[in-house]
Parts: C-alpha cells; sequence; structure tokens
C-alpha cells in the first residue's frame, strides 16, 4: 500500500540553499524513494514572485513522489500540519552590522517561527535548523515551543561531518563511502572540533583507524582542523555565495538518517540539545556524535577525550555560552 504523504516545510525556500533542497526532498533522497511528499515553502513578502518561481519549477518537474506544493509568505499556513521543519531562513551578517544586531534579527525570526510550530506543525514534528547561527537559533526555538520536545529541535553540522570525511578521502585517496565515525564537538562556526580520533577506514584487511593511516599528526592536529573549520569561508572566497548544493545535501543526510537510522557501527554528528555528556555544559545545542534508531538519535557515550580534545570541546563550548547570552540579552 502506498505510504501518506509527510509534510516537510523548507523556511527561506526562494534563497539559494532553498533551491538546491526542493528538488532533493521531491526526489525522495531525503526521506526515501517510496515516500511521497507535500512540500511546503515559506519566504519573506520581498522573495514571493521568487518562491512562486521555484514552485512552477516543481510542477514542471513532475516529481512522481511530490504530492503537492504550499508556498507562502504566511508563517502559520507554512507550519499547518507539518511533520519535518528545515529551517533555512534568516537574517544574513551585512558589511558593518555589529554580530549583536544580527543576532537580534534572527532571535524575532526564530521566536516566532517557533510559536507557529508549535501550535500548528503535527505532533512529533522534527526541526532542523540550518540558518546561522544555527546552533543558537535552534536553542532560541526551543526556547519559544517548549511543548515541542527538546529531541526535536536539532540544527545542522553534517555538513562539516561531511565536509571532514571528504578532507581524510582526498589525504588518503580512498573512496569516502569507506571512511566514518568523524566526530564534530560544538558548534557549527570555526570554533567546532573536528575530531577523527575515533574515525576508521574500510580496507581490505579489516576497519583501521585514520590516525594509523594517515601517520602525520602535525597534519591531523592542524592542517585538517583548520580546513574543515575554515571550509564554510573558503566556499564564500570562491563561489562569493556561501555553500549550497552541499548544505542541501547535507540536511537530506540529517534527516534522512534521523529518520531511518544511522548504519550499524556508524555514528554521525548533529547539533542537540545538551544533557551534559561529555562535560559539555548542558543548556546548549551542541555538536555531538550521534547514532539513531526508531526517528530519535542518542549521543554515543564513552569515548575517550584526550587532553587535546578536551581543550577544544570546551572552547567551542565557551563560544556557544556567550552566543547564549548574547541571544538571551536580544530577548525582547
Ligand atoms: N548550518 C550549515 O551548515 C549552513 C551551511 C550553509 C549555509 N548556512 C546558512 O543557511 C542560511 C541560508 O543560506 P542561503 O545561502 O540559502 O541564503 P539566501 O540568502 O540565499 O536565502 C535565505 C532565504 O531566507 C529568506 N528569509 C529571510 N528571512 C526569512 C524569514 N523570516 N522567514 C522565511 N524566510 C526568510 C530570504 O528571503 C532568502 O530567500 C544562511 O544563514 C547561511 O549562513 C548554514
Ligand atoms: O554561511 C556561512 O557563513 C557558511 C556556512 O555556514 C558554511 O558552513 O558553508
Amino acid at each position: 500500500m502506498a505510504k501518506e504523504p509527510v509534510r516537510v516545510l523548507v523556511t527561506g525556500a526562494a534563497g539559494q540553499i532553498g533551491y538546491a533542497l526542493v528538488p532533493m526532498v521531491a526526489r525522495g533522497i531525503m526521506l526515501g524513494l517510496d515516500q511521497p511528499v507535500i512540500l511546503h515553502m515559506l519566504d519573506i513578502p520581498p522573495a514571493a514572485e521568487a518562491l512562486n518561481g521555484v514552485k512552477m519549477e516543481l510542477v514542471d518537474a513532475a516529481f512522481p513522489l511530490l504530492k503537492g506544493v504550499v508556498a507562502t509568505t504566511d508563517v502559520v499556513e507554512a507550519c499547518t500540519g507539518v511533520n519535518i521543519a528545515v529551517m533555512v531562513g534568516g537574517f544574513p551578517r551585512k558589511e558593518g552590522m555589529e554580530r549583536k544586531d544580527v543576532m537580534s534579527k534572527n532571535v524575532s525570526i526564530y521566536k516566532s517561527q517557533a510559536s507557529a510550530l508549535e501550535q500548528h506543525a503535527a505532533a512529533n514534528c522534527k526541526v532542523l535548523v540550518v540558518a546561522n547561527p544555527a546552533n543558537t537559533n535552534a536553542l532560541i526555538l526551543k526556547e519559544f515551543a517548549p511543548s515541542i520536545p527538546e529531541k526535536n529541535i536539532t540544527c545542522l553540522t553534517r555538513l562539516d561531518h561531511n565536509r571532514a570525511l571528504g578532507q581524510i578521502s582526498e589525504r588518503l585517496k580512498v573512496q569516502v563511502s569507506d571512511v566514518k565515525n568523524a566526530i564534530i564537538w560544538g558548534n557549527h562556526s570555526s570554533s567546532q572540533y573536528p575530531d577523527v580520533n575515533h574515525a576508521t577506514v574500510k580496507t581490505p584487511a579489516g576497519e583501521r583507524p585514520v590516525r594509523e593511516l594517515v601517520a602525520n599528526d602535525e597534519w591531523l592536529n592542524g592542517e585538517f582542523i583548520a580546513t574543515v573549520q575554515q571550509r564554510g569561508a573558503a566556499i564564500i572566497k570562491a563561489r562569493k555565495l556561501s555553500s549550497a548544493l552541499s548544505a542541501a545535501s547535507s540536511a537530506c543526510d540529517h534527516i534522512r538518517d534521523w529518520v531511518l537510522g544511522t548504519p550499524e557501527g556508524t555514528w554521525v554528528s548533529m547539533g542537540v540539545y545538551s544533557d551534559g555528556s561529555y562535560n559539555v555544559p548542558a543548556g546548549l545545542i551542541y555538536s555531538f556524535p550521534v547514532t539513531c534508531r526508531n526517528g530519535e538519535w542518542t549521543i554515543v557515550q564513552g569515548l575517550s577525550i584526550n587532553e587535546f580534545s578536551r581543550k577544544k570541546l570546551d572552547a567551542t563550548a565557551d563560544e556557544l555560552t556567550e552566543e547564549k547570552a548574547l541571544a538571551y540579552s536580544c530577548i525582547s
């Protein structure tokens, strides 16, 4: 029997990530090739015409899994009945703007969208925040949607996770699909800590540690970390626009693994509400290694953290604590 359609909200759908993401959702890349979807697309009134253009293209593409499209600038209409919400819309930092001004605009956007989701989304709606500052926008959304379980509110660090796998694959000249269990700890910002101390590569002789195969701690502790931390900035420098296809693809990876489960023996990185694991302060949205089963994520426990890693976990937690204070100071 055909499955019931799942309603997927994409905010900021007229923007660049939105334009890359909605065809992926409509093709079944996010939720599976047997899962019909209804797309809800939200943008702001100045983008209404462009949003309608995206809707026209979705119709023209005749995606078999796409059972309907809602394209709107009305947040209540956009949020009504959605099962998955991918929050891409936000206020970008413009030249000359203070951090606090950008934060204040995003706090006000995420406060009002939180209320709309809380009141109108389907029960058990899963939320992924992509828009920057992603971790703190997700925290504000959690704050203003108290009836949405905190386990349902996450932010995207899967792009950073995939970037780490990509760098190891390039360095070792192995297939990226053979590299697994990197970890992104902390903030989706340049303070994040890409950690490969537990990562492995599938070889004909079995799974081998990345550190052993790379055999160059100086590169792993220096250039590798900096490259992953700075990759977003490098893409902006090259494209004059921030990453879009990789961000959209990673958003699909994040939701697919959350809903359908992570493969046996594999973990992924997700920004989730900290419960104090690994001595990360509780009450931050912080990126951890997680496995997913039956639509729920669980933080991987018991990984050893050496002194080098400890300092990096703490530094990115400190940045998030500071961002949290700034965001709370903007709440009106
Ligand atoms: N977490 C990640 O890994 C990651 C990666 C890449 C980009 N990003 C972030 O994702 C966000 C979107 O990037 P983009 O390149 O698509 O930007 P973009 O400027 O092309 O698109 C953003 C869209 O959001 C819309 N928007 C603004 N305010 C809105 C609101 N209140 N409600 C609904 N829509 C609204 C804009 O009109 C625009 O169409 C940015 O904040 C970017 O920094 C995050
Ligand atoms: O939009 C940005 O500032 C960069 C983006 O978050 C990315 O990691 O590519």
